[in-house]
């Protein structure tokens, strides 16, 4: 693949939660929430990025804010065109023409799925556009040694996925996609404080606990302070304002952290002997926003009793291996 001069390659973390924008020599240039608002009836788009996620669940009948990414996947397709179209041309800034691009998908999506992406990447600008596993571009960007004769392991947590994968010489040598990650975390705040206190807490309110007070085990949560949110009180009907624990949290999420251990485990129990030897030498690497919860990286080294890494830069960590994978397409043809 010949690229002209000053033709730069551009990888995108297309993600249910967040897109990042890398292009090759200047790093991650573009760090945004994948929403967009959209007027209802002239389908004109009214903000994108962080604007759009501060009208999600505040919006007025002639205004929808849309995540168009679910589970890791295009839900909504002219809506996610139209924000690739728009981070690249934010990103590009129109100084450099049309890009090359990679963009990452979890590794359990179908050949439609990846079609959908590549398809939308082209309408939105790309040259051309290839897609490279998550958990890869992952094990890449967190510096793995990814093509070497040795077992890497790595778990991307992200908002939509949970991908799990053991990786040697270049390729997945297996791996699980599990659609329990940060969002599932949330909604299961949402629910507990609902059955609880009588309360409805929107998604972004549910979010704030997890990242303000959240941790994956109990014994710490007892130890972490109360925070105070605002919902809607289900029997009057008004906004109350409620005390909501650390405990409650970590109760509210025990169910969905433990069916993300289970799939480390079962991807570690279908790894070949040496491999797995060669993981619980170096460890298992944590990427994504989940690997920041609080004692994530304990619980799973506890039920898994392999020594667990969380990367230096885990929100990072997928575009960044996106964009270097661009380098070598041999590496995105072996995926
Ligand atoms: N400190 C934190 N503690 C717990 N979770 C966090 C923290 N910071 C961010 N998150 C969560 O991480 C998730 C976003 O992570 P990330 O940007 O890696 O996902 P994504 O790439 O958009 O999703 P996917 O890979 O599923 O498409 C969100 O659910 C967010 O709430």
């Amino acid at each position: 693949m010949a690229f002209s001069f000053g033709q730069r390659n551009v990888g995108i973390d297309l993600g249910t939660a967040n897109t990042y924008v890398y292009i090759e020599g200047r790093g991650i240039v573009l760090r945004e929430p994948s929403v967009v608002a959209r007027n209802t009836q002239t389908n004109e788009v009214v903000a994108v990025g962080s604007e759009a996620k501060d009208m999600l669940g505040r919006t007025p009948a002639s205004i929808a804010a849309i995540r168009p990414m679910r589970d890791g996947v295009i839900a909504d397709y002219d809506t996610t065109v139209a924000m690739i179209r728009y981070y690249l041309q934010k990103a590009l800034g129109g100084r450099i023409g049309k890009p090359y691009v990679t963009v990452g998908v979890p590794s359990g999506v179908t050949a439609v799925e990846r079609r959908a992406v590549i398809d939308a990447a082209r309408v939105a600008g790309a040259r051309d556009a290839y897609v490279i596993e998550e958990p890869f571009a992952a094990a890449v960007g967190a510096g793995l040694p990814v093509m070497d004769p040795t077992g890497s392991m790595v778990v991307d947590m992200g908002g939509g996925t949970t991908d799990v994968a053991t990786i040697s010489l270049g390729g997945i040598v297996s791996s699980r996609s599990i659609r329990i990650a940060g969002d599932k975390l949330d909604e299961s705040i949402a629910n507990f404080v609902r059955n609880k206190y009588n309360v409805t807490i929107g998604e972004p309110t549910a979010e704030r606990l997890k990242i303000e007070i959240g941790a994956a085990s109990l014994a710490l949560a007892r130890t972490l302070p109360d925070a105070s949110v605002r919902g809607r009180d289900l029997l009057t009907g008004l906004p109350k304002t409620i005390d909501v624990t650390a405990e409650d949290v970590a109760m509210a999420i025990q169910e969905p952290v433990r069916e993300i251990v289970i799939a480390i485990r079962e991807t570690l129990e279908s790894t070949q002997p040496e491999l797995a030897a060669d993981v619980i030498d170096h460890g298992m690497v944590l990427t994504g926003g989940g690997a920041m919860l609080r004692d994530m990286d304990k619980i799973i080294q506890e039920a898994t009793k392999v020594p667990v890494l969380i990367a230096n830069e885990p929100l990072d960590a997928v575009a960044i291996g996106t964009g270097e994978a661009l380098k070598s397409i041999d590496v995105m043809r072996q995926n």
